[in-house]
């Protein structure tokens, strides 16, 4: 079990060219709730723990303390940074021996470029973690790994204390099940720049009638208050019961929990195939199968939405295009619906070039014109110029990989920031010649629901 290896050039922390030991242990478990899990991490692991669910949900994640974080501040290279401390770390462990293997969960912010402030201050550009416990469900099978990495000798003590601590997570977990939460109570709710946000779509809206770019996405916030502090467990209980089509995420640093139901998946990479979804273009659901029907053949129709989606479908091909060997691309897209809000959507598919990493991926998609806009570079300006707030982790890729280099990564949009008494949600759309700032304005709301509900907020058509 406890394997002590060696490493010369590649310690993970670059720190020093000393021993590292990683100790894994896996056990399965019966009968384990993911989110009872988690609420067993709060106080132990405050601070520390993450949760994922694919939106298949045949895959959730969840992991309570540190056994390893990897951070970086750079621009370019926070890619290269996660991926060569990974693969050293991963050298020097015995995983092959083990029927579950540690996996790298973490987040990008959204464009390293611009200064990190105000409620984001305590994320780092890339924040990845492995799990001291990290709980994985696979089509019903439930496995808990423990991991253990340090430059000190791992002891049997070391050992004793990490089995007595997984084994209380699991009893409490199993005996107080998940619990139910009474409906948070919002004090406030405030659009922060609300006229600069409106500003700001005709102004962008201009300069692409000029030429300057094709699509450029802007993004604003809702800024709500409780009456009393509001828990991560709580949350991400009401987000995992009202958001069944989606991508489930939770991030915690310190007294920070970054969360969201997303529909978009960036990249999903699985035994050398990779997978990506082009998602742009909205409209709400109909109140009735018919109005809902309506709504989704005219957003099929649709040139300004279809055009939103063009410029995503294109360069995800591309990005396809230069790093797979063969890709495949449907010619018009589908509807998605999920249950605010319908959506174009083309999934794309290809077989990877030898060596190319889900990491590169990442960094070769992120970001889409879904979230970004086309051409890149001039749409990153504009919304650097433009955009009255920052992003942080919003619209940023976030999610996992394991030590064989699989995973899968989604576009972090319907997603909030929990800070105790506060939160913070995001929600923005694709700009074209066409756009219009009152329209742009109510997709927005319908955006904003998915987490405004799960924050026990209210918007007035809701
Ligand atoms: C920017 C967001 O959505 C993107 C993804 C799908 C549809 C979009 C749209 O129609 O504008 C956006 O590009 C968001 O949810 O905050
Ligand atoms: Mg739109």
């Amino acid at each position: 079990m406890n394997r002590k290896l060696s490493t010369t050039n590649d310690d993970p922390s670059k720190k020093d060219q000393s021993t590292v030991h990683f100790f894994i242990d896996t056990i399965e478990v019966e009968r384990l709730s993911a989110l009872a899990f988690f609420e067993a991490g709060e106080d132990a692991f405050d601070g520390k723990r993450f949760f994922w669910q694919n939106r298949e949900k045949n895959f959730t994640l969840v992991g309570l303390g540190h056994a390893y974080t990897i951070e970086s501040n750079e621009d370019e290279s926070r890619y290269e940074t996660v991926e060569q401390q990974w693969k050293a770390l991963i050298a020097v462990s015995n995983y092959k021996d083990y029927p579950q293997q540690p996996i790298l969960f973490g987040s990008y912010t959204f464009d390293p470029k611009k200064a990190v402030s105000n409620e984001w201050s305590h994320f780092s550009h890339a924040y990845f973690a492995l799990a001291t416990h990290q709980l994985v469900i696979r089509n019903e099978k439930m496995y808990v790994n423990s991991h253990i990495v340090s430059r000190e000798a791992i002891t049997v003590e070391d050992i004793k204390r990490c089995n007595a601590e997984r084994d209380e997570l699991l009893h409490k977990a199993q005996v107080r099940g998940s619990k139910s939460y009474a409906k948070l109570h919002v004090t406030s709710m405030m659009e922060p720049y609300k006229e600069e946000y409106l500003q700001s779509i005709t102004q962008v809206t201009d300069k692409i009638k000029e030429g300057v770019a094709e699509k450029v996405v802007i993004a604003r916030s809702l800024a709500l208050e409780f009456s009393a502090e509001v828990t991560a467990s709580n949350v991400l209980a009401q987000v995992y019961a009202e958001q069944p089509e989606s991508y489930l995420f939770a991030l915690e640093k310190e007294q920070n929990l970054f969360f969201g139901a997303s529909p978009e998946r960036l990249v999903l990479v699985k035994d050398n195939k990779a997978y990506s979804s082009c998602i742009a273009g909205s409209i709400k659901r109909g109140a009735t199968k018919e109005m809902d029907d309506q709504l989704g053949q005219s957003l099929l129709n649709d040139a300004k939405n279809l055009q939103e989606h063009q410029y995503v479908v294109e360069m995800i091909s591309q990005s396809f295009k230069e790093n797979c060997i063969n890709y495949t691309v449907p010619t018009a897209p589908q509807l998605l619906r999920i249950r605010d809000i319908q959506h174009l959507y083309t999934p794309v598919e290809g077989d990877l070039n030898e060596g190319a990493t889900i990491l590169q991926m990442v960094a070769n998609l992120h970001p889409t014109p879904a979230l970004g806009g086309s051409p890149r570079g001039k749409a990153m300006d504009m919304i650097r110029d433009y955009e009255p707030m920052n992003r942080g982790l919003y619209a940023g890729p976030i999610g996992w990989m394991n030590a064989e280099g699989d995973g899968e990564f989604a576009v972090a949009i319907r997603s909030a920031l929990l800070q105790q008494k506060k939160a913070f949600l995001y929600a923005g759309g694709g700009i074209v010649a066409d756009s219009e700032a009152m329209s742009e304005y109510d997709e927005t709301l319908v955006k904003f629901r998915p987490m405004l509900r799960a924050l026990g907020g209210q918007l007035n058509d809701d």
